[in-house]
């Protein structure tokens, strides 16, 4: 059987990390004043740079040779012709699809998906031109004036992150909101604000079983039947995005109005889909559809570009390098940009969920490390809080820097003071400082990795480009580590074990371990034996108060 780490190219891999762990960055642009020229690339309105990296000519050669002899050609072909790659699941991996536009067909269980997909893609263009002219109107005649979507985990981070970037395109009109937590507060500040008469919810879910979904989506019906219309005008004011038909039409919500996706959509590669429905609504349907364009175009890059000029291959290589020879465990995300604000989470959830695996495909433990630890926040904010320890901490971090060149008109110098920050500290990491010893606590050691991917501008293509090559970057590193990176069983553990608690609140359960009995102990006492609903306040504080005598 095919043991990676006892490949060839991973064992001469190893060697050479030994024989450069040495270099300095710094000493490689000396070597080849064409490093920057050689070690960079565009793909449509994306630049990368990943010249300074602690990689060599040599170790690049070998890294491209370890794409070379992986299964990636293979899988990459079964993905974007619907084989099934998620074998937990026995699904196809179809999120290409949702942004092809190609004209042939694309067989799935021997039949077409595209004209359904086409299908979905003209409701959401009627339906977003609808609510965005003021055609739609709610209960009482009225336009729309507000969006909450409901939803967590990929049906949030994906078009919440996305309607942030995109916000300079949003409609004059409507204002957007995302509630994902089970904690009430969330949906209750956002509720606070709103009017019901205006107010579309978007339920966004694929299963429509989510218990955070669920829960919100309920407090939601009964805010707006408190506070403003019957049961026969919840179809006016609520929406859903599932897989689950039936459960969203159960719910209250019209048959036309549950816009459609398919199983083989990943939760976190759905915002292609009528999950991304409030992008839609927000930049209209042909900035969605620019969206769309946009990671097409990377898809057939990733498809067709030779690996050594391939871009997700490129960045997934890097990323292997430093998890898997230097002993990288964690990958920063700093955007210099605050519409991309929300990017480190959403790449922590498509990247962390997807490779935070430890059998490889065919369920044998892997004896190499996967998935890093993804993090970050914008800069230069991030410069004032852990850029310190990233400088001169124990800590070993590759950072991806991440910004749009295009300044927004009145602001050119603020644009000009953020691009020359991230430049300077992807400089600082590499240079470090040069006075001093060693030990001088002044000095920083520098050689301090990073890559800069520089967006002509943040348009919704550009950022469609961004958000596939991710995408592929994660699927190439799950194809060399060979594990499925479409499955995510240690969250539906999660889910099921949430499903169990609760249904034995009002159980003395011995099922559980000692430590959550004990604390299941103290959560009862804040609720009714009977239901889950909370107690009284002055029960709840009769209990305290009886706990505090004791
Ligand atoms: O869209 P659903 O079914 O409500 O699930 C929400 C999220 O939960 C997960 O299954 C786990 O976080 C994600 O993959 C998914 O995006």
């Amino acid at each position: 059987m095919f043991q990676l780490t006892r490949s060839v190219t991973w064992q001469a891999l190893k060697r050479l990390h030994e024989q450069t762990a040495d270099d300095q960055i710094r000493s490689y642009f000396t070597a080849d004043p064409q490093r920057f020229e050689k070690m960079s690339l565009r793909v449509g309105g994306l630049f990368l740079d990943y010249s300074k990296h602690a990689i060599s000519g040599a170790v690049l050669d070998k890294l491209i040779e370890l794409a070379d002899h992986s299964a990636l050609v293979q899988r990459r072909a079964q993905m974007f012709s619907g084989d099934i790659i998620n074998v937990t699941e026995d699904r196809p991996v179809l999120h290409t699809a949702l942004r092809n536009q190609g004209e042939g067909p694309l067989m799935v269980d021997g039949q077409d998906v595209m004209p359904e997909i086409q299908r979905t893609r003209e409701q959401i263009r009627a339906f977003s031109e609808a609510v965005r002219s003021g055609e739609w109107k709610g209960y009482s005649g009225e336009r729309i004036k507000d969006v909450v979507n409901i939803g967590i985990g990929g049906s949030d981070l994906g078009p919440n992150m996305a309607s942030r970037a995109l916000l300079k395109y949003r409609h004059p009109e409507l204002n957007f909101h995302f509630v994902s937590n089970v904690d009430g507060a969330h949906i209750q500040k956002v509720l606070k604000r709103l009017d019901p008469a205006t107010t579309l919810f978007i339920v966004s879910t694929k299963t429509f079983s989510t218990q955070e979904t669920l829960l919100n989506a309920k407090t939601a019906r009964r805010w707006f039947l408190d506070n403003a219309g019957e049961d026969a005008d919840i179809g006016a004011h609520f929406i859903a995005a599932s897989t689950n038909r039936q459960a969203a039409m159960e719910f209250g919500i019209r048959e036309e109005n549950v816009f459609e996706f398919w199983a083989w959509v990943g939760g976190r590669y759905s915002m292609w889909s009528s999950i991304g429905l409030p992008i839609a609504l927000s930049i209209g349907f042909d900035g969605f559809m620019e969206m769309l364009q946009g990671a097409y175009e990377m898809d057939q890059h990733f498809l067709v570009a030779p690996f050594r000029e391939n871009m997700p291959v490129l960045m997934a290589l890097i990323g292997i390098w430093y998890i898997n020879f230097v002993g990288a465990e964690t990958q920063a995300i700093v955007p210099y940009d605050q519409a991309l604000h929300q990017l480190p989470s959403f790449l922590q959830q498509l990247d962390m969920e997807s490779n935070g695996k430890s059998v490889d495909i065919f369920g044998h433990p892997v004896d190499y490390k996967t998935g890093p630890i993804v993090w970050g926040q914008t800069g230069s904010n991030g410069q004032h809080a852990f850029f310190q320890l990233l400088h001169q901490g124990t800590r070993y971090v590759p950072i991806d820097f991440i910004a749009s060149l295009k300044p927004e008109p009145g602001v050119e110098d603020h644009h000009f003071a953020l691009l020359t920050n991230m430049l300077a500290q992807a400089n600082a990491f590499m240079e470090g400082s040069q006075s001093g010893s060693r030990l001088d606590p002044y000095s920083c050691p520098g050689n301090r990795p990073s890559s800069v991917l520089l967006l002509d501008e943040l348009t919704p293509k550009n950022l469609g480009a961004l958000i596939a090559l991710y995408e592929h970057k994660v699927f190439v590193q799950g194809v060399i580590w060979n594990i499925n990176s479409f499955d995510q069983w240690g969250v539906q553990l999660g889910k099921r074990i949430a499903g169990e608690i609760s249904e034995r609140i009002d159980e003395h359960s011995q099922d559980f371990d000692a430590s959550t009995q004990g604390l299941l102990a103290l959560v009862r006492e804040h609720f009714r034996p009977d239901s889950s609903a909370p107690a009284t306040a002055s029960k709840v504080k009769r209990k305290a108060t009886e706990k505090t005598k004791r």
